[in-house]
């Protein structure tokens, strides 16, 4: 079995980003935070000391788990209309009450670097120039980092989230496989993922995946990041047990996680540069 590490393409997407940055006005990336979330505010501190290791500003505005929705909306506009950003992410989870996809609305398309906006979603279903989200991006370029065959195959996604499952199907039918959507109310489930020839993981629930979920030889990739009681974190995928079935597999930590940061921070040197 393989282990496909994401550690590499990180740094190699983070080096070139860097050469990007500097060539053109210097990026800067406001994430705005509206949670008590601790996996949710490590991705922020490791956003922000990437970004500084990129020669990328970022700028957390942290409005607190008791942010009102207005607030976050009224953040959001201002940030958007504001020269000098030219990347604006919304933080997940969000206080009660408060829709991501409702709020996402109010980001510039042109500085949508996670890809939040319906109006990027649509785009990209529509096959339309946008940044998907930076998640979605890291699965792809880890298939394609490995040198995965994607065209004519069986691909199954666990997870129909707006930030990773929907999105990830689009990006895998524009590369032509055929693919399977699954969620909490599929039947079966086994039965459905052990059809795939490429399995994504993306559920949030640690362990889902064992071996009897994965055909022989099979490319899995686990996006999850599910905290574990030592502090430490752990994937969707029962790395042990599948690692005797798969063909190839991504480890949690150093798999998906590290690219999504990496792909980040070149979409906002990208919107930096945009025509
Ligand atoms: N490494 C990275 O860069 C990132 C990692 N993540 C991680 O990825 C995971 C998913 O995140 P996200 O998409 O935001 O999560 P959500 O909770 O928004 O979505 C989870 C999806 O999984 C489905 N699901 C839940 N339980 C099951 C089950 N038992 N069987 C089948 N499907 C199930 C849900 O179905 P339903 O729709 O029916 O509820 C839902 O569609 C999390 O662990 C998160 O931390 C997220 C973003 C970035
Ligand atoms: N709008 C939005 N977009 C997101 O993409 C988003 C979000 N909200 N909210 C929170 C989740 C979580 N997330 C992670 C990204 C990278 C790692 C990552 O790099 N983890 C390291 C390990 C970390 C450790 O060891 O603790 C790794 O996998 O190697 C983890 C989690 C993005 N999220």
């Amino acid at each position: 079995m393989k282990t496909l590490t994401g550690k590499d393409l990180a740094a190699a997407i983070r080096a070139q980003t860097q050469a990007e940055a500097a060539a053109g006005v210097q990026p800067r990336l406001a994430v705005v935070v509206a949670t008590a979330d601790e996996a949710s505010l490590w991705y922020v501190r490791s956003i922000a000391k990437a970004a500084a290791g990129a020669g990328i500003a970022c700028d957390v505005v942290d409005l607190g788990p008791g942010a009102a929705p207005d607030q976050i909306a009224e953040t959001l506009a201002r940030l958007s209309a504001d020269p000098q950003v030219h990347g604006l992410m919304l933080q997940t989870p969000l206080p009660p009450g408060a829709s991501a996809q409702e709020l996402a609305a109010a980001i510039d398309p042109r500085k949508d670097v996670d890809g939040a906006n319906p109006l990027s979603l649509g785009r990209l279903a529509a096959g339309l120039p946008a940044f998907p989200p930076a998640t979605a991006a890291a699965v792809l370029a880890l298939l394609d980092h490995h040198e995965v065959e994607l065209a004519g195959r069986r691909a199954v996604v666990v997870g129909r989230s707006t930030v990773v499952g929907k999105p990830l199907a689009h990006l895998l039918l524009d590369r032509h496989a055929t693919v399977t959507v699954c969620h909490s109310r599929t039947r079966d489930l086994a039965a459905v993922t052990s059809q795939a020839e490429v399995l994504v993981a993306a559920a949030g629930r640690a362990g889902l995946i064992g071996a009897a979920h994965v055909a022989a030889g099979a490319v899995v990739i686990d996006v999850g990041t599910n905290p574990t009681d030592d502090g430490g974190l752990t994937g969707d995928v029962d790395f042990e047990a599948v690692s005797g079935v798969a063909g190839a597999l991504t480890p949690v930590p150093g798999g998906v996680g590290p690219v999504t940061t990496a792909l980040l921070l070149r979409h906002t040197a990208r919107a930096a540069n945009l025509p």
